[in-house]
């Protein structure tokens, strides 16, 4: 008998399927982890963008967090889209498990996923007790409050003030190369570059970094690791999602066809 890692996803759902619980599900079973999960908010969404967003109120969400602690060995928690302060402090009562958070603030079509209440929830309660954040730049902005053309390094450094070792992501689809700026906890710093791969079809890439980052976590790989896999992760299923057409908008990233190997 052998028991998988149980990684628990407490996001938001996506209809088009692409970004949210739907991208972390999808990557938790192609890198072979069970895949638990808390639903925060359902939103109506497509490629082209969000249409309507309907919040689960806290105690809906605190229900299936219990559930599923209750019940499974959950190896690791990742953190989507949260709705409300209410949730944020839901994920912040989560003890003695690896949280990866990615704190979900605005859509790839533009949309806002996170209101100031939000934003001042995970300052306050949830960044203190998450392991590793991987923001985006403009996450990174909004959650520090500094200017929009802060260094890299100095936003990172802002946001390991707070708690956890950051992975500042760096994709960006008109560049040759993407990189991500790592901080570990002892505040050691790497930037990891890698190719772009050209594709309009990236809707859901930060959800799917972060998820196949918190599976590596999960299963002991250290932090510099486990970014290098995830990156590889995401640029196989973005190599697969570049050969599509799906979608009248930016399209999805392929969760599927990636292939498992010990490299992602
Ligand atoms: N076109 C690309 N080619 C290769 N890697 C990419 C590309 N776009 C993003 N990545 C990688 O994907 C990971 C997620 O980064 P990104 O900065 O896109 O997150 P994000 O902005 O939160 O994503 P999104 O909001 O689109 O879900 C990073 O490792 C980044 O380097
Ligand atoms: C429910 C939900 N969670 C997260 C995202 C962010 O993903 P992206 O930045 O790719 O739009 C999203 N659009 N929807």
């Amino acid at each position: 008998m052998t028991t998988p890692l149980v990684a628990l996803s407490i996001a938001g759902t996506d209809s088009g399927g692409a970004a949210g619980l739907a991208a972390d599900l999808a990557t938790f079973a192609a890198l072979g982890a069970h895949g638990a999960c808390a639903v925060t908010a359902v939103t109506a969404q497509d490629t082209t963008g969000v249409g309507r967003i309907v919040p689960l109120a806290a105690a809906d969400v605190q229900a299936q967090v219990d559930a599923v602690l209750g019940d499974l060995p959950v190896g690791v928690v990742k953190t989507g889209m949260l709705g409300s302060d209410e949730v944020a402090a839901v994920v912040a009562g989560i003890s003695g498990i690896p949280v990866v958070v990615d704190p979900v603030l605005t859509a790839t079509s533009g949309a806002q996923l996170g209101s100031d209440e939000v934003v001042a929830a995970y300052r306050e309660v949830v960044l203190p007790g998450a392991t590793v954040i991987t923001p985006n730049r403009d996450e990174a902005v909004r959650l520090t409050g500094l200017d929009p053309r802060t260094p890299a390094l100095e936003l990172a450094a802002a946001l390991h003030e707070l708690g956890p070792a950051v992975v500042l992501t760096g994709g960006d689809p008109r560049a040759a190369t993407c990189g991500d700026t790592v901080m570990e906890g002892s505040g050691a710093v790497t930037v990891l570059e890698h190719d772009t791969i050209r594709t309009c079809n990236d809707h859901g890439t930060g959800c799917t970094f972060s998820a196949a980052l918190a599976v590596h976590l999960g299963n002991g790989t250290d932090l510099l690791t486990a970014v290098h896999r995830a990156q590889a992760f995401v640029s196989a299923a973005l190599t697969t999602s570049s050969t599509w057409e799906l979608g009248r908008g930016r399209g999805p990233v392929a969760h599927i066809f990636v292939p498992t190997t010990q490299e992602n």
